[in-house]
């Protein structure tokens, strides 16, 4: 059996997404949705692996701008639509788009890259770490209460049909991207994404819902959601099941929360996923009977070691030489100078004796600030070399800010 790896030809894709659907389960697409992905589909930067004349492999990427500490955009590549036939897992045709990727990525002067993972154990091989985390919780609204900041009774709310929204809520998208890393800066067409109700989406909750919250004129955050109804003989116990919730101020963001815990007929607020710092944990009387749970969210990877750590600025200045271990993209490996602060940084080869000796994967857990290196260093995966050296780069790449992707890539 000879696989084939090549890209994607525009005329190729029903072939390829019925591959790739299959190997996410094979539940039925509505025509909405397929199109819609088609629409964002980048052919000539989709990888397809041909055993004849089926599809046995897919992998897709797209250019953003990402977030970093700092408030600058990288570009990264963002990695999604992943799949390998079940006939043929196993036996290294992801291996082989992984190889791929990363050289194509290196020749397009792409020095990141970013995906959310189906199962995390699959992409620290290829030098990805889990650099963002997400929050989820389960508020149980009739116990917990919320207390809101001054202002928030002078935000106005108002639901709308989530399409009509659209071009306020990417407003407000947009002027959120620089404040957190990991924020993605949608490209055309990501946007009808975040408002996409197909019926497969909705199984026994309402259709797609949007409140936006407004003062002077002006949106200042809305939320997306879903009603889940539902009864016992105690009455009603329904469910507000949230997607997303931006707000440019923390009075926006209280009155939308508080919007969300008034709804008649439920008893739950969940959120499916939040920055790990998200404010309203701060609001709420019993964090205890919010059931939080944390999850890995994006994993990175450096693809070019100097122009990557070139791509951020630290929030103290440091200088720092990092020994480099890269056994899938060998171009990385070896000894680099990072010399940085807030305004901006250099990084370049050097002979000089290492500080820090670390895989690439842990620069790409480190890279967005929300995981420290002094916790890798417990763990045994960052060696310190000179003394002083850890402490001082652990507190130039953290963010004041957790790094967050708030949606799938
Ligand atoms: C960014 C995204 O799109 S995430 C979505 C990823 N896709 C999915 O989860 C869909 C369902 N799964 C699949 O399609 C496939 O099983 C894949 C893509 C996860 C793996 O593809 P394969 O071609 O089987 O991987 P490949 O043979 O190259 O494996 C390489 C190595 O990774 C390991 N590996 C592969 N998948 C997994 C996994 N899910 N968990 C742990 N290890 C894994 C293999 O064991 C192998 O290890 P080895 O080198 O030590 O032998």
């Amino acid at each position: 059996m000879t696989i084939e790896l090549r890209v994607l030809r525009a005329s190729e894709w029903d072939g390829w997404y019925d591959g790739l659907n299959l190997a996410f389960g094979g539940v039925p697409q509505s025509p909405e949705r397929r199109e819609l992905i088609r629409d964002i589909t980048v052919a000539e930067r989709s990888l397809a692996a041909w055993d004849g004349d089926l599809c046995v492999g897919t992998a897709g990427s797209f250019r953003f701008g990402v977030a970093v500490p700092g408030g600058g955009l990288a570009v990264m590549a963002g990695v999604s639509l992943v799949t390998v036939a079940a006939t043929h897992r196993r036996r290294g045709v992801l291996t082989s788009m992984m190889r791929r990727q990363l050289d194509d990525f290196r020749a397009w002067g792409e020095p990141l890259a970013i995906l959310g993972a189906s199962e995390p154990a699959i992409y620290g091989r290829f030098g990805y770490g889990p650099s963002t985390h997400l929050l989820k919780a389960d508020i149980d609204t009739s116990r917990v209460r919320l207390t809101v900041p001054e202002g928030t009774d002078e935000v106005g709310l108002r639901e709308v049909p989530p399409g009509d929204s659209l071009a306020d809520c990417e407003a407000v998208y947009a002027e959120l991207v620089p404040a957190r890393p990991g924020m993605i800066a949608r490209l055309p067409g990501w946007e009808r994404l975040g408002v996409l109700d197909v019926p497969e989406f909705r199984e026994g909750t309402s259709h797609l819902r949007c409140v936006v919250a407004e003062r002077d004129g002006r949106t200042t955050g809305y939320v997306r959601f879903r009603v889940r109804p539902t009864w016992d003989d105690a009455g009603p116990k329904g469910s507000v099941e949230v997607q997303d919730l931006f707000a440019l101020d923390p009075a926006s963001r209280a009155a939308l929360m508080r919007h969300l815990f008034g709804i008649d007929l439920t008893s739950t607020v969940s959120l499916g996923n939040c920055p790990v710092d998200d404010a309203w944990q701060h609001l709420v009387s019993d964090i205890r009977r919010c059931a939080v749970r944390i999850n890995d969210g994006g994993h990175v990877r450096l693809v070019e070691v100097g122009a990557a750590l070139e791509a951020r600025t630290y929030r103290v200045p440091v200088d720092v030489v990092f020994d480099v271990k890269d056994a899938f993209c060998p171009w990385n490996e070896g000894r680099w100078r990072l010399s940085g602060d807030p305004k901006g940084a250099t990084c370049e080869r050097t002979g000089d004796p290492a500080d820090l000796a670390l895989d690439v994967r842990d620069l790409g857990t480190v890279y967005l600030g929300g995981t420290r290196l002094t916790e890798l260093a417990a763990a045994g995966r960052v060696r310190e070399l000179r003394p002083g050296a850890l402490a001082e780069a652990t507190t130039a790449f953290t963010s004041d800010t957790a790094p967050w992707v708030p949606h799938d890539i």
